[in-house]
């Protein structure tokens, strides 16, 4: 990997204070387990939006996976469906959702785009997802403004030369040029800062596909995004890579589970990285979390394969914490499982 493409992905923008409390704050939260509940079987399977998949962790979408493996998205894909992993797949993909979803059989997978200035592609693109077996579409409402990355200088990431956007541009044009020769920085421009609550509903017409909204942090708008018609919030600040000085998800999950209540289904991304990261994410009201960056680095280490170990090794953490904290299923996880850690 090149090392711009390294500090793209691993990079946030700003000081990256938002990238590193992310983390901090789940080692902010402690555990507090129940015991003498026999454990000998715990299951980590659970269902998001009717999806049943084997634990309650997904891929987060991530732009641009052939920066790391050169099958892109049908590599992750490979991995995801022999893991029984949800993969939400970036519109700023190298792969289609079409040949990701064809990639192996069972893929679980949902479409992540943004609403685009011409709502007649944005239309079509959400169509195309659905088309390709998408379960749900996901839009990013986070992409208002050009965020300032601090490890490239404050400069946009520059694609290699000739890689493919096939989920950016039109059928008509993907068929012309094969997807290729889009400018990712057109791309982003063509997101439409003008998106409201009311393009939910729109969105969610376009394909009568569940609606998830990936990028609230404040507990009035996940209620209003519900108003709207989404079926299920995630909280995310895209892993720190928008606004920098922005709360931490984990300390915000909890108050938007509480708004949401059980109208929708709440996700969250941002510093997962272990078995019990996912299960205080679990105890503080999300059905499942989402991981960024490492898949992207077991990818790059280890293809499809390095992607599938990483992700049953989650899954076991996952197990294993469960036990520990007397939950044999993800539905048994309850708020009084976390609390703030004490002072050091
Ligand atoms: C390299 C990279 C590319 C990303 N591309 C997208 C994207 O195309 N669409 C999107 O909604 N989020 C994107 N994200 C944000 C992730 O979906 C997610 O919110 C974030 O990575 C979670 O934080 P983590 O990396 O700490 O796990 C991207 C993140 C990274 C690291
Ligand atoms: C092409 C961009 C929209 C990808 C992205 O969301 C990111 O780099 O964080």
């Amino acid at each position: 990997m090149t090392t711009p493409a390294l500090a793209y992905i691993e990079g946030g923008s700003g000081d990256e204070e938002t990238l590193r409390d992310n983390l901090d704050a789940w080692r902010r939260l402690a555990l507090q387990p129940r015991v003498l509940r026999d454990m000998t079987q715990v299951e980590t399977a659970t269902t998001l939006l009717g999806t049943a998949v084997g634990a309650p962790v997904g891929l987060a979408p991530t732009a641009m996976h052939c920066l790391v493996d050169p099958d892109g998205e049908t590599a992750t894909a490979r991995a995801a469906a022999e893991t029984g992993t949800l993969m939400v797949a970036s519109q700023a993909a190298n792969r289609s959702w079409q040949d990701t979803a064809a990639a192996a059989t069972d893929v679980l997978l949902w479409a992540q785009m943004y609403v685009l200035r011409d709502r007649g592609l944005t239309r079509e693109l959400a169509v195309r997802a659905k088309e390709s077996g998408s379960r749900a579409i996901v839009v990013c409402v986070d992409g208002v403004a050009v965020p300032r990355r601090a490890r490239l200088e404050g400069h946009a990431f520059v694609p290699p030369e000739g890689m493919a956007f096939p989920n950016l541009v039109s059928a008509a044009a993907a068929a012309s040029a094969n997807g290729r020769g889009v400018d990712l920085g057109a791309a982003v421009s063509a997101f439409d800062p003008s998106v409201t609550f009311a393009d939910l509903t729109w969105l969610k017409e376009c394909t009568g596909l569940p609606l998830v909204v990936k990028g609230v942090l404040h507990p009035h708008d996940a209620a209003a995004c519900v108003d709207a018609g989404a079926d299920a919030i995630a909280v995310s600040n895209h892993g720190g890579r928008q606004l920098d000085g922005c709360i931490a998800t984990a300390d915000v999950l909890g108050e938007i589970a509480d708004a949401v209540g059980d109208r929708a289904e709440v996700y969250v991304d941002g510093g997962i990285r272990t078995g019990p990261d996912v299960v205080k994410a679990l105890a503080l009201g999300a059905r499942a979390a989402f991981v960024g960056r490492p898949a992207l680095r077991a990818l790059a280490d280890g293809s499809a394969a390095g992607l599938a170990a990483y992700l049953a090794d989650l899954r076991e953490d996952v197990r294993r914490t469960l036990a520990f904290c007397g939950c044999a299923s993800p539905a048994e996880v309850r708020r009084e499982h976390v609390r703030p850690r004490g002072p050091r």
